[in-house]
């Protein structure tokens, strides 16, 4: 893909897209952090924008669904048939988040046992980890612990954002998928992770993208990854004062816990 092709317009971010369930949300704020805001408009995000390109993997069982998540999101295509993928696939996705080019490149990696090894070696540098379960089959969800110790392990724990993201939504019932919510969003708050539920296969005729909650979950993403670069970047740069603390993905993963309490130097 050509880095430098303009991006889509269904790829166009100006919002801070909103968190699925209040209890596991990485932060239930309903903007953008004020200082992230402020250094786009003044043009201050540091390599983040044209060349920075952010990794996000994605791990899970086989047959959860992960290819078929990566590609409803980024191809608007479906295949009902299973073909396991072999090691890893990657996808590149542009964005503009606040009037800033941002690149996703999304790694779909094989949940079959015999391609792990070659798998894991793709995971190291990872800025947000999607772990992958099936709404209707209660052991994927036991093994997501499992995905995620692996993941972490080439990962730092600190500042990576972490998705629990329940999949094939179309094939529970409500009354099941209530159950099985209720489970997942207790492995979300110990993981620290923000919940998802999704269907890569409902809502065929929507556009741009079809699927239940694929796009807004996968906005959701960029946007967290995005905000979480900025203020990496600005603390980077120096540009906080003294006494101005940011952490990236704190103990209760809210992302403004520690922000600063004094006001922002370039905000009102
Ligand atoms: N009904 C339904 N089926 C789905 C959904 N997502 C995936 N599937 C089906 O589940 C099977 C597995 O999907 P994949 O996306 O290939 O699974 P995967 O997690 O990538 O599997 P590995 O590559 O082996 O790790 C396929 O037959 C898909 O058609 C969904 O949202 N709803
Ligand atoms: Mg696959």
């Amino acid at each position: 893909m050509n880095i430098l092709a303009p991006v889509r317009r269904d790829r166009v971010l100006t919002e801070l897209p909103q968190y699925l369930r209040k209890e596991a949300a990485l932060h239930v704020h309903k903007d953008f952090h004020p200082r992230v805001t402020c250094a786009c408009q003044e043009h201050r995000t540091g390599t983040v924008g044209r060349f920075k390109i952010s990794k996000v993997i994605v791990v899970g069982d086989l047959s959860v669904g992960k290819t078929c998540l990566i590609n409803r999101f980024c191809k608007d295509t479906f295949d009902k048939n299973y073909k396991a993928t072999i090691g890893v696939d990657f996808e590149m996705e542009r964005f503009e988040v606040l009037g800033v080019p941002f690149s996703l490149q999304l790694w779909d990696t094989a949940g079959q046992e015999r391609f792990k090894c070659i798998a894991s070696t793709y995971y190291r540098g990872a800025q947000a980890i999607i772990i992958v379960f099936n709404l209707n089959d209660v052991t994927s969800l036991e093994h997501t612990k499992q995905w995620l110790a692996d993941a972490l392990k080439e990962n730092d724990p600190s500042s990576v954002l972490l998705f629990l993201v329940g999949s094939k939504k179309d094939l529970s019932t409500p009354a099941q998928y209530m159950l099985m919510e209720k489970d997942a969003l207790k492995v979300a708050q110990e993981m620290k992770a923000e919940y998802w539920a999704v269907s890569s296969l409902t809502g065929l005729k929507l556009l741009p993208v079809s699927g239940e909650n694929v796009r807004e979950f996968f906005f959701r993403v960029t946007a967290l990854t995005f905000e979480a670069n900025v203020l990496a970047e600005l603390e980077k740069s120096g540009s906080r004062r003294i006494g101005d603390v940011i952490r990236i993905n704190s103990d209760d993963s809210n992302l403004y816990l520690t922000a600063s309490k004094k006001k922002p130097m370039c905000c009102p």
